[in-house]
């Protein structure tokens, strides 16, 4: 029997601060995010990062939360249904952090009797933080519980035709026309990470534009997949330059992360005169804490109070249903 798995990056199970705790604790603990020796990354969570953070990110979620849950497991899960319904075949959802945990959704798997499964990460672009760390941990888990389930891998899909469109179709319903400026905000990354997932380990970052062009090193560069999108969608959009910005969000850690950072541009924008701001995440297909309370409400507030006059943020894929039927469509052409 054949199955689709969507993934995404995971909530805490509520918004107490020791749930909180529990899975960032979880989340900071992987190499691929906090990328250092297993006892400096120990310590640092420990001693400041998780006491500090805990409760500062359990206010914020407490802002968004939902009577459902958290808005990124609430959305995934919608998403979930919506394929489902569209097909005949099972699909499952995981989140690489927190529940439903993907150890449960594969043994799950493996008792419902399934022998070929699409496992379908749900980001856009690679990075070695969202993308990289969840195929490996699906791996990890089959090879564990279920080592003869065939599978296939849905690619990261920053500049598939039929994503950007279902993302302009998501971007057209919200676009105002008396907007000064349409900003395409992406979550960040350190730049050691580009550095790092450079095959040849050279190439990337090495001059300023390096990442702009097509390049055999950039089937795993964020920098190179995240300009792409936002490029395809300016273009469909039929946006001139003039009327778009790109920038990179939601830093940790004083290390040097892909720019221009969000925070900066959006208080820049506002001094240097743009007075009606809209913001589009598309490093995310589901709304989540880091657009909601980071662009939707900080990002505002401090737009407003640089001189701007509106910031609005504009919803993620979500529900869409161009980008269900761009689910329905990949998971029906991988089961042909
Ligand atoms: C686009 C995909 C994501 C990448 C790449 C990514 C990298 C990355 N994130 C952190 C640290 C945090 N991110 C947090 C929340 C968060 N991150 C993503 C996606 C990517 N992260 C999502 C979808 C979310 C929202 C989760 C939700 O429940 O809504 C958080 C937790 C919240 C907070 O305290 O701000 C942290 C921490 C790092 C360090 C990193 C790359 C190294
Ligand atoms: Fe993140
Ligand atoms: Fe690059």
């Amino acid at each position: 029997m054949k199955a689709a798995l969507l993934l995404n990056l995971g909530s805490p199970d509520s918004t107490e601060v020791a749930d909180v705790r529990a899975y960032l604790d979880e989340f900071l603990s992987d190499e691929r995010v906090l990328d250092m020796p297993a006892w400096k990354r120990t310590l640092l969570l420990k001693l400041i990062i998780l006491p500090k953070r805990s409760p500062e990110s359990a206010e914020a979620y407490s802002e968004v939360w939902t009577d459902e849950g958290s808005p990124l497991v609430v959305t995934s899960e919608h998403q979930q249904e919506k394929v489902a319904n569209e097909l005949d075949i099972p699909v499952y959802l995981a989140m690489r952090y927190g529940n439903p945990s993907i150890r449960d959704i594969i043994s799950q798997i493996k008792k419902d009797g399934v022998t070929e499964l699409f496992i379908m990460p749900l980001y856009p672009q690679y990075a070695m933080s969202s993308y990289e760390t969840v195929v490996v941990k699906v791996m990890e888990e089959l090879a564990e519980q279920a080592p003869s389930i065939k599978t296939g891998l849905l690619q990261p899909f920053y500049k598939d035709p039929q994503y950007i469109s279902a993302l302009a179709d998501s971007v057209k319903d919200e676009l105002k026309e008396d907007t000064d400026l349409l900003l395409m905000s992406f979550h960040g990354i350190p730049e050691r990470h580009v550095r790092i997932s450079d095959p040849s380990h050279s190439h990337c970052l090495a001059k300023p534009d390096c990442c702009v062009n097509p390049h055999p090193c950039h089937a795993t560069c964020y920098k190179h997949q995240c300009l792409t999108t936002a490029d395809l969608l300016t273009k469909e959009l039929g946006l001139a330059d003039n009327k778009v910005a790109v920038s990179f969000q939601s830093r940790l850690l004083k290390d040097p992360w892909l720019g221009p950072y969000t925070d900066f541009e959006l208080e820049r924008f506002a001094k240097e005169g743009v007075k009606k701001i809209q913001v589009i995440c598309p490093a995310f297909v589901a709304d989540c804490l880091e657009t909601l309370e980071e662009i939707g409400m900080r990002g505002k507030e401090d737009f407003i109070a640089a001189g701007g006059d509106s910031l609005e943020l504009i919803p993620c894929v979500n529900e869409h249903p161009s980008w269900i039927k761009y689910l329905v469509d990949q998971i029906e052409d991988w089961a042909k």
